[in-house]
């Protein structure tokens, strides 16, 4: 696949915006949330994660975005600021709005959920004033992630952020990050994820996110190649399905598909995977690897992060995933080219 190349005056590898929060995880696991006494307390927020796991890979990463404006939202700007991650766009609320909360519940040793606590967050009160075209300009990338797209004027923000992306050729990945927060309607859902999906260069998200992205009801049998050609017919360069421990299906522009699977790993949560994954995903491509390396680099990452207690701090370095390939059993066995139409089980579909 072509290499994404970026003019020298471009300083910041990659811009992410959206929300940055609290996770709170259980330290009694495999147990319903009722009969948890005790939490740890984590950097959280998908697009923040992303931009954690980047900056740990040695990446030079902005943020723009709002936190509360009390000790949570100092919590997290000094985070970032020891991560390395430029924090000059991300700016206390003024509102009293608060900073997000996740609770994850580890409820078996293959059950895991999350509950957030998003009424009034800071994340969703960015507006287009606090989105800057020469920030935008020096980057890239731009990583907008999907639950800012839930509400106005953090929809307005991204839309206008990648408004500038385009215009000063800052590719744009649209990682859907689907949270049931906040949204309407399913019809909202689908008219904003996909403009920013059709807008975007590298489009990533789980199978049942692309499947709210189309409207699709469940237990459809729309094939993952399908809904790649819904958008690479739009200029995709790169479409990334994710379908948990399963792996993954991966379609670039130049007609190539790959079935990756996943490393074996004592899970711990489901969750953090997806994130882990983009961030060393991008790692990759900025790196100039070719898509195979990327995808198998990306996968030893969120094996990592979904057998690990946080996800943000459970962010490695190259040295720490290159080492967990190596030493794993499926090293250069878990990525395979595939027929465009092949499936992630293995079949082949008729369409
Ligand atoms: N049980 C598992 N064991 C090993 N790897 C896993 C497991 N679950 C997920 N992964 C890895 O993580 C990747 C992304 O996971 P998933 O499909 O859950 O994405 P996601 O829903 O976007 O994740 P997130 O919870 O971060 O939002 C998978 O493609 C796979 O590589
Ligand atoms: O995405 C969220 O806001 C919750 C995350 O912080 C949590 O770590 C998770 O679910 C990872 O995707």
């Amino acid at each position: 696949m072509k290499k994404f190349s970026f003019a020298p005056e471009k300083d910041v590898d990659v811009i992410a915006v959206g929300r940055i929060a609290i996770d709170l995880n259980p330290n009694e696991i495999h147990r319903t949330l009722d009969k948890v006494n005790t939490f740890t307390k984590y950097v959280g927020g998908s697009p923040a994660n992303i931009a954690v796991g980047l900056a740990r890979l040695g990446k030079k990463v902005g943020f723009i975005g709002k936190v509360s404006n009390d000790a949570f939202g100092k919590y997290v700007a000094d985070y970032f600021m020891e991560k390395g991650i430029d924090v000059s766009h991300v700016t206390p609320s003024s509102d009293g709005e608060v900073l997000g909360l996740t609770f994850t519940e580890i409820s078996s040793p293959t059950e895991s959920q999350i509950l957030m606590y998003r009424e009034g967050v800071a994340d969703l009160a960015l507006a287009p004033v606090d989105i800057s075209e020469d920030y935008i300009k020096r980057a890239k990338f731009l990583l907008i992630s999907g639950t800012a797209l839930a509400a106005s004027p953090s929809r307005e923000a991204c839309f206008l952020a990648m408004t500038y992306a385009k215009k000063h050729d800052t590719k744009i990945i649209f990682d859907i990050d689907y949270r049931n927060y906040t949204w309407k309607s399913k019809a909202e859902i689908a008219v904003y994820y996909s403009l920013a999906g059709q807008r975007s260069d590298i489009l990533m998200g789980s199978r049942e996110e692309f499947e709210l992205m189309e409207m699709l009801d469940k237990g459809n049998d729309i094939p993952d190649y399908c809904l790649a050609d819904n958008y690479l017919f739009h200029g995709n360069q790169i479409v990334i399905i994710k379908h948990g421990k399963k792996g993954s299906l991966a379609y670039s522009s130049d007609r190539k598909a790959y079935k990756v699977g996943s490393f074996s790993v004592k899970l711990l949560k489901s969750f953090g995977g997806g994130d882990a994954y983009a961030s060393a995903f991008l790692y990759g491509i900025l790196e100039g690897w070719q898509m195979p390396t990327s995808l198998e680099f990306a996968t030893a990452s969120a094996a990592r992060v979904v057998s690990s207690h946080s996800c943000s701090d459970a962010m490695a370095t190259a040295e720490e995933i290159i080492s967990f390939i190596a030493d794993s059993n499926e090293a250069g066995t878990v990525i395979e080219e595939i027929p465009w139409n092949q499936s992630i089980e293995g079949g082949r579909s008729c369409r």
